[in-house]
């Protein structure tokens, strides 16, 4: 099956603070991303994994096309993705709901842009509010809502206007478990039900498992993919408690193991950026 999205040997550097400059001799930029290539098939759930400032975010904004590459290119459905775009949904850590709409007026936004009418904006809004599970809460406001709740208001909202692509990151890194867990397999749900192409972007390990069919492991920063893992669970979406399977256990292990120096340099990384700005 050929690429959905196909990242290709795709760079990101950033201007470096000045602090950061004079420690590293002059070197005007630092790199967060380095020789990225993935490719995700259609209708794919793929997480991506990685230490904390290995550039996940960073590779985020170059799929929803907020930033360019420094170098290598990205390709939807054979087409460089040079800028934002219904075409892809983005679901970010931080609802990012609009305060002053309520649910249904959230949901129904990109059928606006997209100039869906009147009827048919609600029609569809009403259908994706269901398909997370909120009917009853449509005309809710966002400070009435749970913060699970207000997650699935912006899954629907991601949904609602049909993109190609849904990218997400870190969208249940704010909830508490109960409520993640719960997200976690309402997603797989929703991902069963619409076929959507995922890319998901977490730090947790247990979270990358259970959702994806594989996980790109990344690097600490500059980001590299480490290695991609296959998940071959067959029926992800079953009442079995995935989680205590044997196989799981071992995935999850298999995934730490290749982390676990990548976190351990990006903390070191971590103290020594503190360091310069203490020193500086
Ligand atoms: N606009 C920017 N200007 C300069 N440096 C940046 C910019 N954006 C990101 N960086 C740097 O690029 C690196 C990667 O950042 P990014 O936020 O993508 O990492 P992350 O993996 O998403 O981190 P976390 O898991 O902590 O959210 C970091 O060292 C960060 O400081």
């Amino acid at each position: 099956m050929s690429a959905k999205i196909s990242i290709q040997h795709v760079h990101k550097s950033f201007q470096a603070k000045r602090k950061i400059v004079d420690m590293q001799k002059g070197q005007q930029r630092v790199s967060a991303l380095e020789d990225i290539h993935l490719e995700v098939k259609d209708g794919e759930f793929m997480v991506i994994v990685g230490p904390s400032g290995c550039g996940k975010s960073t590779l985020l904004d170059l799929l929803a096309g907020l930033t360019k590459p420094s170098g290598g290119q990205i390709v939807l459905d054979g087409k460089p993705i040079d800028g934002p775009n219904l075409e892809r949904g983005i679901v970010f850590q931080q609802y990012a709901l609009f305060p002053w709409r309520t649910a249904l007026a959230n949901v129904e936004f990109g059928l606006e842009a997209k100039g869906v009418g009147r009827k048919e904006r609600r029609t569809v809004a009403r259908e994706y509010i269901d398909l997370v599970g909120l009917t009853g809460f449509e005309h809710r406001y966002p400070h009435e809502l749970s913060g699970g709740m207000k997650q699935r208001i912006a899954i629907a909202r991601s949904l609602a206007y049909n993109p190609e692509v849904l990218l997400m990151d870190e969208p249940f890194a704010a909830l508490d478990a109960q409520t993640r867990e719960t997200l976690q397999s309402e997603l797989l749900r929703i991902w069963e039900a619409t076929k959507k192409t995922i890319i998901f972007i977490t730090h947790g390990i247990e979270e990358a498992v259970y959702l994806g069919q594989r996980v790109a492991v990344m690097t600490s920063r500059p980001g590299r993919i480490k290695q991609v893992v296959e998940i071959p669970f067959r029926a992800r979406t079953s009442e079995e408690d995935l989680r205590a399977n044997p196989e799981f256990v071992r995935l999850r292990h298999e995934i730490w193991e290749l982390l676990k120096d990548e976190v351990h340099r990006a903390q070191e990384q971590e103290k020594e950026k503190s360091l310069q700005s203490r020193n500086g």
